[in-house]
């Protein structure tokens, strides 16, 4: 199956567990990776036709922006039922990385791959 990705949608937002981080906004990083066929707008060149990148980032942005929880995986879990549920998605692979967390690492997060039923 063909794939629409957004690489490294950085998002600010209130997560973690430890009091420290309940007083502040971190940086979050968002690969995602949706299966669709492409065929049907490439034969179209028709936006209307496309799995909107732009309109699945700007939902992924005023969500996780507004979000509070404490794990990343919740709010792993939130996202990619807003992807399956609202963009006619069949399957997503989505990675959420949370840089600086841990010392001594890039990043750390968690990777997911979500059907619908
Ligand atoms: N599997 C997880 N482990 C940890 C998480 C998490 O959300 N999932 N969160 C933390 C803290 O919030 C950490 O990010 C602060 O440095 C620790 N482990």
């Amino acid at each position: 199956m063909d794939k629409v990705f957004i690489e490294a949608l950085e998002i600010e937002a209130l997560i973690g567990i430890y009091d420290w981080e309940r007083r502040i906004r971190q940086p979050l990083l968002f690969d995602v990776e949706m299966s669709f066929d492409n065929r049907i707008p490439a034969a179209s060149d028709a936006i209307a036709d496309t799995l909107n990148y732009k309109a699945v980032s700007k939902r992924l942005i005023e969500y996780v922006s507004q979000s509070d929880f404490g794990l990343v995986e919740t709010l792993a879990e939130r996202v990619a039922a807003i992807i399956l549920d609202e963009f006619g998605v069949q399957h997503v692979r989505l990675k959420l990385s949370k840089p600086g967390a841990v010392r001594g690492a890039r990043a750390v997060g968690v990777i997911i791959e979500r059907s619908k039923p």
